[in-house]
């Protein structure tokens, strides 16, 4: 049996903070602000997992009125939402992701990301695929105020 789920998020981009995607460390003149390290690829992919096998949401998990989250490396919230979602009985087949970013120019980073998502949801690289698309300088986020991500996973009944 298979079932599917979708994630989104959206962060503030300001200055003063490192800007963290995928587990990666971005060169940039800005960050994003969250309670967490605010990796809105990986909180978009949580939810997607999440939401895959109707385990709620990363917010219900991990609140962020909870200070034990507060500057959390969202590669662990990611693994335990995978570690639920594997004690209900299932295992991810894929994940794709888009990650809506005027700038920085992401792809040779996209790589990088691939093999920390891989690894926190225990299948190939190969079965994991980012991409980067810029809003052509419309709105909120062509301005750079935000970064926003969107995923979908696959589970499979294990
Ligand atoms: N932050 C970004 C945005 C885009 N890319 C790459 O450029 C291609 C074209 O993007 P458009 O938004 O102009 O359609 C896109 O397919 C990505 O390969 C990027 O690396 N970083
Ligand atoms: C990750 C959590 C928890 O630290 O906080 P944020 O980094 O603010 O991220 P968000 O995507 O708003 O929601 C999930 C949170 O509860």
């Amino acid at each position: 049996m298979f079932r599917i789920g979708q994630g989104y998020d959206v962060h503030r981009l300001v200055e003063g903070r490192p800007l963290i995607l995928g587990g990666v460390m971005l060169p940039f003149d800005k960050g994003l602000l969250g309670h967490s390290d605010a990796d809105a690829l990986l909180h978009a992919i949580t939810d997607a997992v999440l939401g895959a096998a109707a385990l709620g949401d990363i917010g219900r998990l991990f609140p962020d009125t909870d200070p034990a989250f507060e500057g959390a490396d969202s590669r662990v919230l990611l693994r335990e939402a995978v570690a639920r979602v594997n004690a209900a009985g299932w295992r991810v087949v894929n994940v794709d992701a888009t990650l809506i970013a005027q700038a920085p120019r992401l792809a040779p980073f996209i790589d990088a990301m691939r093999a920390n998502i891989a690894e926190d949801l225990g299948i190939d690289a190969g079965s994991v695929n980012v991409k980067g698309k810029t809003n052509e300088k419309l709105g909120y986020l062509g301005r750079q105020e935000a970064i926003e991500a969107q995923a979908v996973c696959l589970i499979q009944k294990a």
